[in-house]
């Protein structure tokens, strides 16, 4: 685990991104999930919006439509407005049943059928198990207690997103940076997805059954700038559909996302102020989704 930490804490520093392969879930898992999916994208969009994303009681679990969301808002659309993202999307999150509702981060999943739910949700579950492995890896390069990142995900808040990207030209996913913690991103054979180096923008190919993970802006800000977040966006492509599965993990409730003591000296103070997690997420949320309030 050392030497393979090192490894991990090296790609999050000089890219923010890195391919995870060997990393436990069954390509049987994945497949049921991918083909769940691509079912549920396939119907008409009135089906679609029977759970569209505005009627869940916070505005974040569900189905949102083609130009829904704007990616690039942030980056260059101050105040103009722009056409958002040639995509639809489908938000899950964790069960809540055993989580207090004490957040507008958590709600209720709505599900079109349980067909679709038990694969999506074992996706998530499998997802979930990795996630927690990549804490331990992310303490241990960071120098910190090897537990200290487990034991502020215990009931993440986290979102599944099942994204399908049409046959277009242009860009499927404005650039943008994610917000939370880490995006663990599992991506079908098409390809598009591209990272922002330096001047470049630089194709991240799909690999058969590898994981793309990247640092989002949250873990950014926790280790005073020491992990990337990297700017990233998605070609789309012009005569196949896309499809791909964020994960998007994010701390528990009431955790406090401040600089970590091995992060910062007398030559590296604080870049950034004490915040709760949840704080960080609404904020961007709001940003980038019209309806959120
Ligand atoms: O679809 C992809 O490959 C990436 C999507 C993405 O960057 C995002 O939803 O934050
Ligand atoms: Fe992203």
């Amino acid at each position: 685990m050392e030497s393979l930490a090192r490894e991990i804490g090296a790609a999050c520093r000089n890219v923010g991104f890195l391919y995870l392969v060997n990393h436990g879930v069954a390509t049987a898992t994945i497949e049921a999930a991918l083909s769940a999916m691509r079912e549920f994208f396939a119907q008409p969009v009135e089906a679609k919006r029977r759970v569209a994303m505005k009627k869940s009681a916070s505005g974040i679990r569900g189905y949102f439509g083609l130009g829904e969301e704007d990616l690039d808002d942030k980056i260059d659309g101050v105040g103009t407005p722009t056409k958002g993202d040639w995509k639809e999307g489908f938000d899950c999150g964790c069960d809540v049943e055993a989580l207090e509702k004490q957040s507008p981060l958590v709600d209720d999943n709505q599900w079109p059928s349980p067909e679709f739910r038990d694969p999506v949700m074992a996706y998530q579950r499998a997802v979930l198990g990795v996630a927690a492995r990549l804490m331990t890896a992310f303490a241990i390069a960071l120098d910190v207690p090897a537990e200290f990142f487990v034991d502020r995900t215990k009931r993440p808040l986290a979102t599944l997103r099942l994204l399908h990207y049409p046959p277009s030209v242009g860009l499927g996913s404005g650039a943008h940076t994610d917000y939370g913690c880490c995006t663990i991103l599992y991506q079908d054979g098409v390809g598009g997805l591209e990272v922002k180096l330096g001047d470049d923008w630089v194709p991240v190919p799909p690999a058969r059954d590898a994981f793309v993970v990247n640092i989002g802006d949250m873990m950014h800000r926790w280790t005073n700038g020491r992990f990337a977040s990297t700017l990233h966006r998605v070609r789309a492509n012009p005569t196949s559909h896309r499809y791909s599965l964020p994960l998007f993990f994010n701390p528990d409730i009431g955790v406090r996302v401040e600089c970590l003591p091995t992060c910062c000296d007398e030559d590296h103070p604080p870049r950034y102020e004490s915040a709760l997690a949840e704080d960080l997420l609404l904020q961007r949320y709001r940003a980038t989704f019209r309806h959120i309030h």
